[in-house]
């Protein structure tokens, strides 16, 4: 089942035409990967997606029936959840940092407790539940970040590059451990990466997006080792590097 779809969107800014995609759709249960050169339109994409940011042209549907970011119900607002580079925790403990979207959502303590408990033992971050958020490594705070997205069990998750800021080590075991939990959970979710190699261990599908166009989408694999001739030069870089 299709859960968001676009339709001839256009995302102009000046004379710039930063997104043209004439037909995207994300299907229930879709591990979407987004890749593409710097400024090429993948966390723009997202935003329409997600319907943070309104096209300047175009149809942007969920499950079929058009809708405008700027007046989403709250309620369907809350069935996507965004995770971003930057984990933007506020200054309280990880316990809180994680049960806020559940709090804001008038959820009982006890559901709220019990969640955060299953969702930080989930990541592994139990051990650090009343610890303050900002004083965490950049490993660990991104992992509350994730948990503070899942515990709201969104319909689609989006996430825009949020392991790019962790060292080799961190990000390594942090992908694993998430590939983990998506595969438990199934969320249906939409990942903009610079890695290819974030991109293969954690998606299962790739869209690859060259000057604001999806160039070339299709099974993550199938891209990797069969580029088309304009993803071919950004992706065998990558190839390059990883084979050194
Ligand atoms: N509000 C805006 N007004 C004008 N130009 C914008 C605006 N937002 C983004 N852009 C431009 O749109 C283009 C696409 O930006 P976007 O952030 O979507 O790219 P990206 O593929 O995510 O890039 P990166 O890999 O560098 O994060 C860039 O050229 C950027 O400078």
């Amino acid at each position: 089942m299709k859960i968001l779809q676009l339709i001839d969107v256009k995302v102009i800014a000046g004379k710039q035409r930063l997104l043209d995609i004439p037909e995207f759709s994300l299907e229930q249960g879709d591990l979407v990967g987004v890749i593409g050169p710097n400024g090429a339109g993948k966390s723009t994409l997202l935003k329409v997606l997600s319907f943070l940011q309104a096209p300047s042209e175009g149809h942007v549907l969920y499950k079929g029936e058009e809708k405008h970011a700027n007046s989403l119900e709250l309620e369907l607002r809350r069935r996507f959840a965004v995770a971003l580079q930057q984990s933007l925790l506020f200054d309280a403990s990880v316990n809180e940092n994680v049960g806020l979207g559940l709090k804001l959502r008038k959820e009982n303590k006890k559901v709220i407790h019990e969640k955060v408990d299953y969702w930080l033992k989930k990541f592994n971050i139990d051990h650090l539940a009343i610890k303050n958020a900002r004083s965490l490594s950049g490993g660990e705070a991104q992992r509350v970040n994730l948990a503070r997205a899942l515990i709201l069990e969104p319909e689609v998750l989006f996430l825009d590059e949020p392991f790019s800021a962790l060292d080799f080590p961190t990000k390594a075991q942090l992908i694993q451990d998430f590939k983990e939990i998506l595969h438990d959970t199934s969320t249906t979710t939409f990942f903009v990466s610079h890695d290819l190699l974030e991109i293969k261990h954690l998606t299962k599908s790739l869209v690859v997006i060259i000057n604001g166009n999806v160039n070339q989408i299709g099974d993550t694999k199938v891209v990797i080792d069969q580029p088309n001739e304009a993803a071919a030069p950004f992706l065998n870089k990558w190839k390059e590097l990883y084979t050194l």
